[in-house]
């Protein structure tokens, strides 16, 4: 007797299926595969069920039993759950939403070991454990000494970890390409035009929208409005990127409510990422899914996809044009004209370096310009000195920002980087495999060897919050940058190696503008109404709900209930008497 669950499931499967003839006659049912056939048919029995049931659970013990005792990566400390199944990742991950970086912090204080001072033989002070076994196959690493044999150079090759490489919706895109070597052909072709000689071509156009930064900030200085930054910054470095890389702008800035539903909707891709990498046929499904279904109920997404849907459109313009110069000036000039197989050139794929070019540039510049801006106004003698430093370089306030007035500037510098170390825009943890070279740590009295094919990773938000390489973590210190230029050494927001970020001298233009052309014209409003100066002031902002890092989704995720950094615009000749 099959059992009632059996043969209920059995049912579902094989419940008749009339078909309609060729004459369109309903005709007899068509004889159905289901689990009641199966078992009726002798296929399946209780026994081989059974079988089955003990067979995967003793391949299941037998794996946890290598990964805890047999692996070589079993003598790296860490959770023994960790070491047994990725699901204790995913519990942080999914179910807490984005917490696994924090736990991972955990994890390193955890397995810390024991030391005694060279100052105090007596005193026995627990250090922050170097490497973690964070789950059954990756290691992380908080030593920002060790950055470099992480993230090399081309001298060794560098792959992806294919756990986390299913992150992203742009899996044929380069920073989801496995490889080494088909990774160094993809951003080969592109490279060129995130040159730093390049990109001076961009300049124009960050001023274009700086001034339209500007005028908004202007009109809410007559309007009362108060102004969300980071989806103003959003609006920016969108409206910057989309004009350099394919010649054609969103104007997001034109927009009254600065585009916020296609940015909140951007941010739901990002929330599922972490599901993205521990169901692997999450991430085709939603690409398969047709567009109107996918805008119905995702929105923001949907808007993504339609902009991806008219890149592929230009891509083909460029492909059928006559004119051996269309595309000239886009991001697809180089890919198109280049040695890449036509495979490579496929529309559909550079559809996904077009999505991840805009994903990669937006939210990432924005954190950082809105974090600053916070920080410049919750630290008003920090604004103080980079004012003064930006007067000197520009007296007359109507001066145009150029950018090699601005790139040299050390409080500048300072500002920025020290923006980029506190408030990162990428907080994920960036896994990297050295597929051929065992990697060996060998520092703080510990001895281990990460073989080959190991994903070995680290985390801005671990690297940058060490007391010992920087002081005082939770302080907004530029001055940290002006007293050791060599800090540069350990700060890991682009990444490092062949595998950084491509985007970073874009990345600087736009920081560096869009800094200086709105502190040289703001001060900090000091609650007088007497200033002779134009005025920023935080609105509803609290650090902890709204500026610091809560949840790892790739990009950082501010807690819940943030309306994000929010400040409000005076002018004096707007002021009510
Ligand atoms: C402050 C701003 C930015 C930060 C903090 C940042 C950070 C990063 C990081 C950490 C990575 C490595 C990700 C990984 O390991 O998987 C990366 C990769 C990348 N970024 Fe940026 N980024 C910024 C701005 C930009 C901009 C403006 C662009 C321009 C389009 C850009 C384009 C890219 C691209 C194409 C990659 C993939 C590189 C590869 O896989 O070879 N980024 N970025």
């Amino acid at each position: 007797m099959a059992s009632p669950v059996l043969e209920q499931v059995g049912r579902v499967f094989s419940s008749a299926v009339p078909f309609v003839s060729g004459n369109g006659t309903v005709g007899e049912s068509l004889p159905t595969l289901s689990l009641r056939s199966l078992y009726r048919d002798g296929f399946i029995s209780w026994a081989a069920l059974y079988t089955f049931l003990a067979l995967w659970t003793g391949y299941c013990i037998t794996g946890a039993i290598y990964r805890l005792y047999f692996d070589p990566l079993a003598p790296i400390p860490g959770p023994k759950l960790a070491a047994m199944t990725t699901w204790y990742e995913g519990y942080y991950d999914i179910w807490l939403g984005g917490q696994y970086y924090k736990k991972i912090g955990e994890l390193h204080e955890k397995y810390g070991q024991q030391y005694q001072t060279a100052i105090d033989m007596q005193l026995l002070t627990r250090v922050i454990g170097p490497v973690v076994r964070i789950n059954p196959h990756e290691i992380h690493c908080n030593d920002p000494e060790f950055i470099d044999n992480i993230y090399a150079g081309s001298s060794r090759k560098t792959d992806k970890y294919r756990f986390t490489g299913r992150k992203t919706l742009t899996k044929q895109s380069m920073v989801a390409t496995i490889s080494h070597e088909m990774h160094r052909k993809r951003r080969g072709a592109m490279a060129n035009f995130f040159s730093k000689q390049n990109v001076k071509a961009v300049e124009p156009k960050i001023r274009r929208s700086l001034n339209k930064l500007l005028y908004r900030m202007e009109q809410a200085s007559k309007t009362g409005e108060i102004m969300p930054m980071m989806y103003v910054m959003k609006a920016a470095t969108s409206d910057i990127i989309t004009d350099y890389a394919f010649g054609k702008s969103t104007n997001f800035m034109d927009r009254e409510d600065y585009n916020m539903p296609f940015f909140q909707g951007i941010e739901l891709t990002f929330l599922v990422s972490p599901a993205l990498m521990h169901i692997p046929w999450l991430g085709p499904l939603m690409e398969a899914l047709p567009l109107p279904l996918v805008r119905k109920i995702m929105p923001g997404v949907g808007d993504m996809y339609k902009l991806r849907e008219g890149w592929m459109q230009q891509i083909d313009d460029i492909k059928n044009s006559d004119d051996p110069d269309a595309g000239k000036g886009t991001i697809f000039d180089g890919v198109l004209k280049s040695k890449l197989p036509e495979e490579e050139k496929a529309t559909a794929r550079l559809g996904h370096e077009a999505q991840l070019t805009v994903l990669a540039g937006q939210d990432t510049t924005a954190t950082t310009l809105s974090s600053a801006v916070y920080e410049l106004l919750a630290n008003p003698e920090c604004l103080k000195k980079l004012r003064e430093e930006l007067i000197r370089t520009f007296p007359d306030p109507n001066d145009e920002i150029e950018f090699s007035k601005v790139e040299n500037l050390p409080y500048l510098h300072g500002v920025i980087h020290e923006c980029l170390r506190a408030h990162p825009g990428v907080i994920t943890r960036m896994p990297r495999v050295s597929p051929e070279v065992d990697v060996i740590y060998n520092r703080k009295g510990l001895h281990y060897r990460f073989p080959a094919g190991t994903p070995m990773s680290m985390t801005s938000a671990h690297i940058h919050f060490q007391p010992e390489f920087f002081p005082e973590p939770m302080k907004f210190s530029p001055e940290r940058w002006i007293e050791n230029p060599r800090l540069d050494k350990f700060l890991i927001a682009f990444s490092r190696g062949t595998r950084n970020c491509l985007g970073i001298n874009l990345a600087y233009q736009e920081l560096y503008t869009l800094m200086a052309g709105v502190f040289r014209k703001y001060d900090v409003y000091d609650g007088t109404d007497t200033q002779t100066v134009p005025t920023l002031e935080l609105y509803d902002t609290i650090r902890e709900r709204d500026v610091d890092m809560n949840a790892d989704y790739i990009v950082p995720f501010p807690a819940k209930g943030s309306k994000s950094v929010q400040v409000r615009v005076r002018h004096p000749e707007h002021r009510s008497a």
